[in-house]
C-alpha cells in the first residue's frame, strides 16, 4: 500500500501537496512532504507533455531539495561523439566531457563582466535564501514529529501549541520561499539580458550574421539567441541552486535518519545509485530528441515568418498550395520528432514511476517494528520517512529529473555549437593571409610630391581604390575571377559587366570584406586628415589590425559600409521597420533616430550593459546629423517628394517594403546614399527597377556630389554614366588565364559595349 499524505497528515499542506500529487510530477508521497515543495508545486499544473518540456524551470523549482545538475553520463561503448539517427536526421551526440566544456564556455562570461559584483552579491542572496528555505524545512520535520506524537499520547495542549508553530512556521516561512524564488528570477533575467546583448553584439559583429546565413552554418539563431538563452539562464541557476540545496538537504537529513535507523541509509544509497544507472540507460536517446525538436518548432517557426514576409510574391505565384504542403511538411518533422520523444519519455517514465512508489514503503515498513516494540515513539515513524524521502530526493535527482536534464543539455548544446561559430567567425580573420583576400587601409596625403622618377605615386593622383592581383573564389572555392588587377581614381566611374552567375556581385563582396576566399590585395586609400578607422567596425578586435607607420591592414574582417567614405547598395534595398525618417537615417544615424537613445524616453530600470552596444557606435566619428529640411530636400532630389503627403510625413511608420514599390525603395536608398555622402559608392543593380529617366536623374545626382562609383548592372543605359567597364567572363575551370578585360567607355565604343 502507498502510503497517501491525505492519510498520514491531515493538514493544509497535504491539500497543495494532494493537488500537485495528482500531476505528472510524483514526489513524494507520504507525509512530510517539504515545505519547500509544497510552495513550488502550486506553480505547476498539470500541462500537455509537449508543454511541459517548457516548463522545466518549474518542475526543477518542485524539487528544491530534490534536484541536481548531474550531467548525462558518457556512453561507454563510444569515446567522443556518437553518432544518432533520429527521425532520418543524423547529428553527433555530444559526450559529457563537450558539454562540460559548452557548459562553462556559455555560462562563465557573466560572472566576471563587467556586472560580476551585482551579480555575484544577487547570487550570494540567493544562495542564503535557499539556505534559509532548507533550515525551515528540516524545522517542519522536528515540528510534524512532535505534532504526531502529541496525536498518539491524545495531548490536546500539545497538538494545540504544535497546531500554533506551524501557522506560526507557515507565516514566517513563505515570505523565505517566496523571496527566494523572486531572487532567483531576477538574477536570472538580469543575467539573460546580459547575454541577450553579448550575443547579439558577437552575432553582429564583423558581419558573422551574414556569413551564418550565406554559409548555412547553424540553424536558427535567432531562437537561440531568444529561446535557449533564457532556458539556460533561468535553468541553469535552478540547477545549481538544487545542487547546492540537495547538499545541505543531504547533510541535514541523513543525521535524522542515521539517529532513527542506519540500515535504512546504506538501502537507499544502493536503490538510488541503481535506479540512476537503469534510467540513464534508458533515456540516453532523449538529448538528441530535444535538440532536433528545437531545431524542428524553429524550422517550422521560421517557415511562417517566410510567408509573411514574401506575402506579396507568394500571392502573385498563388502559391498557397506549395507554402502550405512546406509548412506542413515541417509540422509533421517536428510532429514526428515530438512523438517520438513522448515514447521515450513515456518508457522512461514507467520506470521513474516505479522507482518513486516501490520504496515508499520501506521506511515504515523498517521502523514501524521498533514502535511496536515501544523503542521509539509514534511521531518519530513520520520523522523517519520524512527524512528518508529528503534523502531519496537527493540521491535521486538524475532520475527524478532526466527528462529536465536532458532538455536543459539540449540547450547547453546548441548555446555551445552557436558560442563556437561566434568565436570561430572572429578568430578565422588571424588565418594564413597569403590564403585570403587581404583589405587594407592605407593614410595618404594629396600633396603635389613626385618620385624619383618623375611619376605621380598613387595615392598622391587621387587614387581611391587599387585591387592588386585578386583571385576571387566562392565559399566552396570554385574561382570567379583570375587575377584582376585595377585602379579606381577620384571621380573614375567604373561599370562592371558581364553574364550572369560570372562574379560580378562576389567582386563586390570582396570589395566590402564580405568575402575573403581567394587571395590578393584591395587597398582602400585614407585621407590623412581623416582618422582611418571608422572605416573598419568599431568593434574590429585590435589583434586583427596590423598597424604600420602609414598603413592599417586589416585581413578579412569587413569594413563597416555605412562608413563616411565607402557605402554599398544592393539591388533590394532593405527597409528597416520604422518611420521614414528612421529609412533615411539608415545606417550612419540609425542609433540616433531610435526613440530608446533619448534618455528622457529610457524605460525605467534599464541595465547599463543593455546601451553599450549604442553608446560605442555613437563614438564613432559621422557626419553632423541631417535636419528635417534636408532630409525633405533630399527626397525632392531623388522624386520622392510625394511620399511625404501620400503616408503622413517624416515620422509616420509603415511597412515600407511593402506599401513603397521596388523602385522607390531603390530612390529611398539612393536619398540615404546623398545624406552619407561618401566617397565610394558600390552599386550593385541598384536602379534595375528605374525606368531611364529616373536612373539617369539619380547618376546625375550622385556624380554632382562628388561620389565615385562602381556599379553592376546589364542595362545598356549604364554606359552612358561610366568612364570604364570592366568585363568579366564566366570562368573556365580549365583555364589559367585571367578571365576579364577593361575598356575605356567613349561615345564611339559604345556601340562595341552594346554587343557584349
Ligand atoms: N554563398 C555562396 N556559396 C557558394 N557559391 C555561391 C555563393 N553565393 C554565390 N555563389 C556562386 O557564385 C557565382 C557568382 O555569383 P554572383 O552573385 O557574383 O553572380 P553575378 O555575376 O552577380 O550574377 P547575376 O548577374 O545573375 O546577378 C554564382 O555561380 C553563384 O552560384
Amino acid at each position: 500500500m502507498i502510503v497517501q499524505p491525505k492519510q498520514v497528515q491531515p493538514l493544509s499542506i497535504s491539500t497543495t501537496y494532494n493537488l500537485s500529487y495528482q500531476c505528472h510530477q510524483h514526489f513524494h508521497v507520504n507525509g512530510c512532504i517539504p515545505f519547500s515543495k509544497v510552495i513550488a508545486m502550486s506553480t505547476y499544473s498539470s500541462k500537455p507533455r509537449s508543454r511541459r518540456r517548457r516548463n522545466w524551470c518549474n518542475i526543477i523549482r518542485c524539487s528544491s531539495s530534490a534536484t541536481t545538475p548531474t550531467p548525462l553520463p558518457p556512453n561507454p561503448d563510444k569515446k567522443k561523439e556518437e553518432e544518432s539517427d533520429v527521425g532520418g536526421e543524423q547529428r553527433k551526440v555530444p559526450d559529457l566531457q563537450t558539454l562540460f566544456r559548452r557548459f562553462w564556455k556559455v555560462a562563465a562570461p557573466y560572472w566576471f563582466s563587467d556586472d560580476k559584483v551585482q551579480a555575484r552579491l544577487q547570487l550570494a542572496a540567493v544562495f542564503a535564501l535557499t539556505l534559509g528555505t532548507t533550515g525551515i524545512s528540516v524545522g517542519f520535520n522536528f515540528l510534524g514529529r512532535d505534532f504526531y506524537n502529541a496525536l498518539a499520547n491524545k495531548d490536546q495542549e500539545q497538538f494545540t501549541r504544535q497546531l500554533l508553530y506551524y501557522l506560526g512556521g507557515f507565516a514566517g516561512g513563505i515570505p523565505v520561499f517566496v523571496l527566494r524564488d523572486y531572487a532567483r528570477e531576477t538574477l536570472a533575467l538580469r543575467w539573460r539580458s546580459w547575454m541577450t546583448s553579448y550575443y547579439m553584439e558577437r552575432f553582429l559583429k564583423n558581419q558573422t550574421f551574414y556569413k551564418i546565413q550565406s554559409q548555412s552554418i547553424i540553424d536558427n539563431p535567432d531562437q537561440r539567441i531568444v529561446d535557449d538563452l533564457s532556458s539556460f539562464t533561468g535553468t541553469a541557476l535552478s540547477f545549481s541552486l538544487t545542487l547546492f540545496n540537495a547538499a545541505v538537504d543531504l547533510v541535514s537529513f541523513s543525521n535524522i535518519l542515521y539517529g532513527v535507523y542506519p540500515p535504512l541509509f546504506v538501502v537507499l544509497l544502493v536503490y538510488s545509485i541503481g535506479g540512476t544507472a537503469i534510467s540513464v540507460f534508458l533515456g540516453r536517446g532523449l538529448v538528441t530528441l530535444n535538440f532536433l525538436q528545437e531545431k524542428k518548432e524553429a524550422d517550422f517557426r521560421y517557415g511562417l515568418v517566410r510567408v509573411r514576409e514574401n506575402a506579396e510574391s507568394i500571392a502573385f505565384y498563388g502559391g498557397e498550395g506549395s507554402e502550405m504542403q512546406l509548412l506542413l511538411q515541417r509540422f509533421r518533422s517536428a510532429f514526428e520528432n515530438l512523438t517520438q520523444l513522448l515514447i521515450s519519455s513515456r518508457n522512461l517514465e514507467f520506470f521513474t514511476s516505479g522507482y518513486r512508489y516501490l520504496i515508499q514503503i520501506l521506511p515504515a515498513a523498517v521502523v514501524a517494528p521498533m514502535y511496536f516494540s515501544g523503542k521509539i515513539e509514534f511521531g518519530v515513524i513520520n520523522q523517519s520517512v520524512s527524512a528518508f524521502n529528503h534523502i531519496l530526493s537527493d540521491f535521486s535527482l538524475i532520475v527524478y529529473q532526466f527528462q529536465a536534464i536532458s532538455a536543459f543539455s539540449a540547450v547547453i548544446d546548441r548555446l555551445g555549437e552557436f558560442d563556437d561559430v561566434l568565436d570561430s567567425s572572429s578568430s578565422t580573420s588571424l588565418s594564413n593571409p597569403l590564403e585570403e583576400i587581404c583589405v587594407t587601409y592605407k593614410k595618404v596625403k594629396y600633396t603635389p610630391v613626385l618620385e624619383s622618377n618623375g611619376s605621380t605615386p598613387p595615392e598622391n593622383c587621387g587614387t581611391l581604390l587599387e585591387i592588386d592581383n585578386l583571385t576571387l573564389k566562392t565559399p566552396s572555392k570554385a574561382i570567379l575571377v583570375r587575377d584582376l588587377s585595377l585602379v579606381i581614381n577620384d571621380k573614375d566611374h567604373l561599370l562592371v559587366t558581364g553574364s550572369s552567375g560570372s562574379g560580378k556581385t562576389s567582386l563586390l563582396r570582396a570589395m566590402a570584406g564580405l568575402w575573403n576566399t581567394g587571395k590578393g590585395q584591395i587597398t582602400y586609400y585614407v585621407k590623412d586628415d581623416e582618422d582611418p578607422l571608422p572605416l573598419i567596425s568599431s568593434e574590429t578586435p585590435t589583434r586583427d589590425i596590423i598597424t604600420d607607420n602609414n598603413t592599417n591592414k586589416e585581413h578579412g574582417n569587413p569594413i563597416k559600409r555605412n562608413s563616411r567614405r565607402t557605402f554599398f547598395l544592393p539591388q533590394r534595398p532593405y527597409m528597416v521597420l520604422g518611420t521614414l525618417r528612421e529609412q533615411l537615417l539608415y545606417p550612419t544615424w540609425a542609433e540616433d533616430a531610435i526613440p530608446m537613445s533619448d534618455s528622457s524616453t529610457k524605460p525605467n530600470g534599464v541595465l547599463p550593459f543593455l546601451m553599450t552596444a549604442q553608446n560605442a557606435e555613437n563614438g564613432t566619428e559621422k557626419p553632423r546629423k541631417p535636419l528635417t529640411d534636408e532630409l525633405m530636400k533630399v527626397l525632392a532630389d531623388v522624386r520622392l517628394e510625394y511620399v511625404l503627403s501620400r503616408f503622413g510625413g517624416l515620422d509616420s511608420t509603415h511597412e515600407w517594403s511593402s506599401v513603397l514599390s521596388l523602385g522607390e525603395q531603390q530612390r529611398l536608398a539612393f536619398a540615404r546614399l546623398l545624406l552619407s555622402k561618401p566617397e565610394l559608392v558600390l552599386l550593385d543593380e541598384s536602379t534595375s527597377a528605374l525606368d531611364e529617366a529616373n536612373e539617369a536623374h539619380l547618376y546625375q545626382q550622385i556624380a554632382a556630389a562628388g561620389i565615385t562609383y562602381v556599379s553592376v548592372g546589364h542595362r545598356r543605359t549604364l554606359f552612358d554614366h561610366h568612364n570604364r567597364n570592366l568585363h568579366i567572363s564566366t570562368m573556365d575551370p580549365n583555364s589559367s588565364q585571367p578571365n576579364w578585360c577593361i575598356e575605356s567607355i567613349t561615345p564611339d565604343s559604345l556601340y562595341n559595349f552594346s554587343k557584349l
